[in-house]
Formats: C-alpha cells, sequence, structure tokens
C-alpha cells in the first residue's frame, strides 16, 4: 500500500501536538515530530476523501504542508531498524514478532508490524495499556473503542477479561486488529467489529477503553455511558492536557465522576467511574 506522508514545519513540541491532535480527526495512522518537522503518514487512497478539509486546517493554523508519497515498502523491515520493543514497567512488552519474546513472567502484547496506530510508541497507547495493566478487568466484559492493532484489547484479554469488543471505523485498522487478535491467541474473547459507536447499541460493559480523540469522546460519551453498567469504568486517552476540562465535564453529564488522570508527553488518560 502506498502511503502520503505530510511534511508540516512547525515552531516548537506545542504547535506540533495541536497539529497531531487535530490531524488524528483525519485518517493519518501515524505522527512523528523530528527536528522542527512534523510528520503525518496516510494510506495514499485516503487523502482525497479529506485533503480539502486537511488544507483548509493548515491554512487555519497558518501552516503550509507538503506531501510526498511513499511507494508501498517493506514496513517489515522499517520497523526492524527504527522501532524497539515498548517497555511498559517491566510488566507489559509491545513487541513485533522478530523482536525476542518478552523475559518469563512478563505479560507482551504482540502486534504485526503495519502502519495502523497502537505500535505502543505513542504515549497514549502507553498510557492506556498502563491502566489496562491496573483496572482489575480479569472475569469482566470489555469494549475497545477506536481499537487501532487491538493492542488494547489483546491486552485486556491476556489479563484475563472475558469478552472485549474491540470496534475501529477504519476498515484497514479492522483488518490488522483481527491479524493481531489471532497472532496473540486471544481470538476466543476479543471481537473485532467494524463500525463506530453505533455498534455497540444494546450491549453492556464492564469497562470501556477509548483511545481516540476529545471530539469523537464527547460526541460518543452518552452513548459510552448508556452501555457501561453502573460502576463500570470509562478510560479515555487521546486528547491534550488543554482539552481535560471539555471531556471530564462530557463525562460528569453523563453521571461519570474521573477518579485518575495522567500525562505522557503532553497527552492525558483520564480514568471515569459511572455512578452506582
Ligand atoms: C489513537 S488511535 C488508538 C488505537 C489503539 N486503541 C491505541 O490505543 O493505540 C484511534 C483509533 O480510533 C479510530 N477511530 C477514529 N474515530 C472513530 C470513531 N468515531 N469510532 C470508532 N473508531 C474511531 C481510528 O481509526 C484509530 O484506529
Amino acid at each position: 500500500m502506498d502511503y502520503t506522508v505530510l511534511h508540516i514545519a512547525v515552531s516548537d513540541d506545542e504547535q506540533a501536538e495541536i497539529l497531531t491532535a487535530e490531524l488524528a480527526d483525519f485518517p493519518f495512522e501515524s505522527f512523528e515530530t523530528e527536528d522542527g518537522l512534523l510528520k503525518a503518514y496516510i494510506p495514499a487512497v485516503r487523502l482525497s476523501g479529506c485533503k480539502t478539509d486537511v488544507d483548509a486546517l493548515l491554512a487555519r493554523r497558518g501552516v503550509e504542508g507538503r506531501y510526498a508519497v511513499i511507494p508501498t515498502q517493506n514496513w517489515n523491515a522499517s520497523w526492524e531498524s527504527d522501532f524497539p520493543p515498548v517497555d511498559v514497567e517491566g510488566r507489559l512488552r509491545i513487541r513485533a514478532p522478530f523482536h525476542d519474546p518478552a523475559p518469563a513472567g512478563e505479560m507482551e502484547a504482540v502486534v504485526l508490524p503495519r502502519m495502523s496506530f497502537g505500535t505502543g510508541h505513542h504515549a497514549t497507547t502507553w498510557l492506556m495499556s498502563r491502566a489496562v495493566l491496573g483496572l482489575g478487568v480479569a472475569g469482566r466484559t470489555g469494549l475497545d473503542m477506536g481499537s487501532g492493532t487491538g493492542v488494547l484489547a489483546i491486552v485486556a484479554a491476556k489479563c484475563g477479561a472475558a469478552h472485549v469488543d474491540a470496534v475501529d471505523i477504519d476498515d484497514w485498522a479492522d483488518e490488522n486488529c483481527r491479524e493481531n487478535v489471532a497472532a496473540n491467541g486471544v481470538a476466543d474473547r476479543v471481537e473485532p467489529m467494524l463500525g463506530d459507536v453505533g455498534r455497540i447499541a444494546g450491549r453492556r460493559y464492564d469497562f470501556i477503553l477509548a483511545n481516540i480523540n476529545r471530539n469523537v469522546l464527547v460526541a460518543d460519551m452518552p452513548a459510552y455511558a448508556a452501555a457501561l453498567v453502573p460502576g463500570g469504568d470509562l478510560v479515555m486517552s487521546g486528547f491534550l492536557e488543554a482539552d481535560t476540562a471539555a471531556v471530564t465535564q462530557a463525562a460528569a453529564e453523563q453521571g461519570m465522576e474521573t477518579v485518575a488522570a495522567e500525562i505522557r508527553e503532553g497527552w492525558m488518560m483520564i480514568r471515569v467511574k459511572k455512578k452506582k
């Protein structure tokens, strides 16, 4: 698959973070910032459907973007050289199949090298993964909304969750999630589903994981609250510190109180609980 990379010159990390958060509303799958340059990667076939809106966003923000096509390449080789396994406090290793297995006693999630979000290298995935480790999901039923590679659903299943629905709006992410769920031997407990919040109508969950973005989280909050059992946990990330109030307020309006909040590299993770 060909990818297009959008290059944007940024003045500082804060500007890079704001642009990243806004571009994450489009089907960009991966971001990196290096030497004052933000690079945002999108499957070439998906750019035409959003290029006008992306260009309008760049104009609003007063920055210029340069697009370049990256021909299909061996992402396996690229990952092997570029990405070490991700360590979550010695308790979880998120790795590709070509990395060494985790030491005995350490949990691992194997993510096949593709361009969908959720390799563990992004601060939000790291925060969410660590939250899952401490959530007490064993025997409970959960939802991973915006599942990307499926990494959070896989970690939840490996922590003993009875069943996890893994929902993503992106057909390519859904396909990648299916591969990863099978590769991790959790296909009996993780059910990948293509779609958006409409897919969870009528379903009930003990916990919900949602690493998406501020706008989707706020818009879908009533559906999350309706699907959560009383006393259930909703863990969210994908938004910046400045957006915390908007997300916690939307949760409070649906009868969910904030019980934990953490920040990593400017990105937030909060856990809210539905009142009993
Ligand atoms: C930031 S990634 C998170 C991936 C993974 N859960 C993780 O923690 O690394 C967000 C994912 O949400 C998906 N997404 C975006 N909008 C969505 C929506 N309205 N409903 C479901 N999924 C959505 C994207 O396709 C993307 O795979």
